[in-house]
């Protein structure tokens, strides 16, 4: 079996990153979307193990200590990480990958996987971005303008990526992630390893 791709997806709070990933996932087989380990806290309606695995700072630093991660990096005062074996394990059954992370962890995975696929996602404005953290309701006043702040920040390596999706009309950006996956599904490498014996058989 082939190994599945690695997407990197990142993009300042609020961009619609979780929904369109979550969007992604649904309208198409095979692939995941990785669960990080944080210690921020809990918000209103997430599940644990299913949005994050929430752990103590206390926990997060064993597991850095025991080399589990994959990448890790401190946003906004909390610590967020990718398990290292969870994630090999789906890609060595096949499964392409979706890591949301942001710009510091999509640096550690570059250098450790050279073929991963990278996508930064955009807002259409300032305005705009402002208007979808309040209205997500989930975080208090001076966690917004926090995360206003921190999101030019992020934005400023938009240019470290290979790909660049602008969330404008969400139905046009979700179809833009799709083709990204699908054209990377019918890249040379990965037909070859996943229809080898239909090309032998094409020719022979
Ligand atoms: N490096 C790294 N960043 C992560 C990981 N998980 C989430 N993040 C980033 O942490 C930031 C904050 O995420 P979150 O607290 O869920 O806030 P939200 O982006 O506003 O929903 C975002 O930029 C995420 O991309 C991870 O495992 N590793
Ligand atoms: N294209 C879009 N147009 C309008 N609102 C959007 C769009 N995409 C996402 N949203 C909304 O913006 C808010 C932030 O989206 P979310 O996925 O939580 O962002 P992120 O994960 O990047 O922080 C949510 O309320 C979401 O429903």
């Amino acid at each position: 079996m082939s190994q599945g791709t690695l997407f990197i997806v990142s993009a300042p709070s609020g961009a619609g990153k979780t929904t369109l990933v979550r969007e992604l996932i649904e309208s198409l087989d095979g692939i995941q979307v990785s669960v990080s380990h944080t210690t921020r806290g809990q918000r209103r309606g997430e599940v644990d193990g299913v949005n994050y695995h929430f752990v103590t700072v206390d926990e997060f630093e064993a597991m850095i200590a025991r080399g589990e991660f994959f990448e890790y990096a401190r946003v906004f005062d909390n610590f967020y990480g990718t398990s290292r074996p969870a994630v090999e394990a789906l890609l060595e059954a096949g499964q392409d990958v979706i890591l949301e992370i942001d710009w510091q962890g999509a640096r550690q995975v570059r250098e450790q996987m050279t073929d991963a696929v990278s996508i930064f996602i955009l807002p259409p404005s300032r305005d705009e971005l402002e208007r979808r953290l309040a209205n997500r309701g989930t975080d208090e006043h001076a966690t917004i303008a926090r995360r206003m702040r921190d999101a030019v920040s992020e934005m400023s390596h938009y240019d470290e990526y290979d790909y660049l999706v602008i969330n404008d009309d969400f139905t046009t950006a979700l179809r833009e992630l799709q083709s990204l996956v699908i054209s990377r599904r019918l890249s040379l490498a990965r037909v070859k390893e996943s229809h080898g014996p239909l090309l032998d058989a094409l020719l022979s």
